[in-house]
């Protein structure tokens, strides 16, 4: 599961730096040993066509009958062994090295699903994404007819037909552009493409896409079975939509209306849109927030007053400006990496701690008791929230992994999950510092506010998760954006209602569980 963090991901650089060695060795010997090979090869050539030219007289000399006889025993074992140590060279390429790490295949099954995410979510061109580039930058190597084939086939097997074909097709034009040859050919592209059509449903390209195929390789015996088989489908669609214009069916035929989005399907397009940065809180909100420096809350702002940055009134989001230095950050990375461990989330049907495609991130904990960086951050927690410490939970400390992210979720625990009993009542705030900037993406998004706040390194987000009354608040539902470019360092701070009576007093507001306040809708962004 290196995939899930970046900060594992780093690792393979030192695999990779291993296979470079052993190939440099591979070949520097392959190459001696072809040398070898070669001269023999030559003295044999040589010496047989001196021998053809008078047989009788070079056998006649007792030095060439000798020559001879050597070249076609002791020699010839030579040669073979020769041969024999290139298969010995290639064990050394082949070998896993115990002191480094290898990705597996689900490595590449999650940085394949993790393209497609980062596709769908930012609405990226995959011409582009095939020629290195993230919205126009370019930031890699332009991914080669190979790349885009084993990524096709990846989807191909976790069943996505649609970006597994999209793929082929960049694999395809790739291949005519590239003419390198590969363990794959254009007919084995060309299979794919016409077999995800059929497997989507459109017979009619399978079938074309099929006798393209054909016409580079007539004997392929699949393509060959297959074209029967879609021209009978073909066929059967025909008569099928025939008979149903002549109202054969006996169904009645009627304009299909356009569905209504699912609850789901909202959100889902206002979390993308606020990721792409493409929605606006509206202006009454906007134009009433303000940034200031906090000196309340504790004496020691006086001295050293933050700063304060509102993104959101009615439930209030803050930013806090410069709360971790960049040692402090460097500790804490250093202190996490060896402990991470990958997220899991509650399976709500069985209610255990499982690891989901949604939440693609590796994390760890850290105690107050441990380090004297880790305890001075929850003071200084304190002194930003003005809120008791004393019932928070250890520091939580997240690193993204390739296209990581943490979809739609509230921080609180719902009234049925009973979650948080040991800490004395619910996750009343949450603080989330921000220990990395994210070139591109990795935004955190309130869906229900339209609000995205995009990472800024040393600063940290603050809400409440909870009303007065200690319901749970829904407006603070939040989202991590799939990461672009870039590698996200997060940490977070929950505290707990337990310790806060005094500081934060209840009140009956929105007793009932599902309340909603009134939230001004999101505009689309203008300046585009
Ligand atoms: O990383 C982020 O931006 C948000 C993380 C988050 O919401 C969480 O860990 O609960
Ligand atoms: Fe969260």
């Amino acid at each position: 599961e290196l995939f899930t963090a970046i900060a594992e991901v780093e690792y393979l650089l030192e695999t990779h730096k291993r296979i470079i060695d052993d190939l440099d060795f591979y070949i520097d010997n392959e190459e001696k040993r072809l040398t070898t090979l070669k001269r023999h090869l030559n003295l044999y050539k040589r010496e047989h066509e001196r021998a053809m030219k008078d047989i009788p007289n070079y056998l006649g000399n007792p030095i060439n009958a000798f020559t001879l006889i050597k070249r076609l025993t002791t020699d010839l074992d030579n040669i073979e062994d020769s041969i024999k140590i290139g298969t010995e060279f290639i064990k050394n390429v082949t070998m896993n090295h115990p002191d480094v790490k290898y990705p597996a295949l689900e490595d590449l099954t999650g940085a394949a699903q993790a393209l497609t995410r980062l596709q769908e979510t930012y609405h990226l061109d995959i011409k582009e994404l095939a020629e290195g580039k993230l919205n126009g930058v370019v930031y890699s190597t332009p991914m080669t007819a190979s790349d885009c084939y084993e990524l096709g086939r990846v989807l191909y097997k976790e069943s996505d037909f649609v970006n597994a074909r999209t793929w082929m097709f960049e694999a395809l034009r790739k291949y005519e552009e590239e003419k390198q040859p590969y363990p794959f050919t254009d007919v084995d592209i060309l299979e794919y493409i016409s077999f995800t059509y059929y497997l989507l449903g459109d017979t009619k390209s399978a079938l074309e896409w099929t006798q393209k195929l054909l016409k580079v390789d007539p004997k392929h015996s699949r393509a060959v079975g297959n074209i029967p088989h879609y021209q009978k489908s073909i066929t059967e669609e025909e008569t099928k939509l025939r008979k149903a214009r002549r109202g054969e069916t006996g169904l009645e035929q009627r304009d299909v209306e356009p569905a209504e989005l699912t609850g789901y399907e909202k959100e889902r397009k206002s979390y993308e849109a606020l990721c792409r940065g493409d929605m606006d809180i509206p202006i009454e909100i906007s134009s009433r927030l303000t940034c200031r420096y906090m000196t309340e809350n504790d004496p020691f702002l006086k001295i050293a007053p933050i700063k304060v940055e509102m993104m959101y009134l009615d439930p209030a989001v803050v930013l806090f400006h410069d709360v971790l230095s960049d040692a402090e950050i460097e500790t804490i990375k250093d202190m996490s990496r060896p402990r991470f461990k990958r997220a899991v989330v509650h399976d709500p049907k069985t209610g255990e701690l499982v690891p989901a495609n949604y939440r693609i991130s590796k994390s760890a904990w850290l105690r107050d008791t441990e380090s004297e960086t880790i305890a001075r951050i929850s003071r200084r927690v304190k002194h930003m929230t003005g809120l008791s410490m004393d019932t928070a939970e250890e520091l939580q400390v997240v690193n993204y992994g390739i296209g990581g992210h943490y979809e739609p979720h509230y921080d609180f625990a719902r009234k049925q999950e009973n979650a948080f009993t040991k800490f004395g009542g619910n996750r009343i705030a949450t603080v989330l510092f921000y220990m990395s900037d994210v070139a591109q993406g990795g935004a955190t998004v309130f869906t229900e506010l339209g609000l995205s706040v995009f990472p800024v390194k040393g600063a940290a987000a603050f809400w409440l998760n909870l009303h007065a009354s200690g319901e749970g608040d829904f407006a603070t539902r939040h989202a991590a954006c799939p990461v672009l470019q870039g590698s996200k360092w997060v940490c977070n701070k929950w505290l707990h209602q337990g310790g806060q009576e005094l500081l934060k007093p209840c009140n009956l507001e929105y007793q009932e569980e599902g309340i909603v306040r009134k939230i001004p809708r999101p505009v689309p962004k203008t300046s585009r």
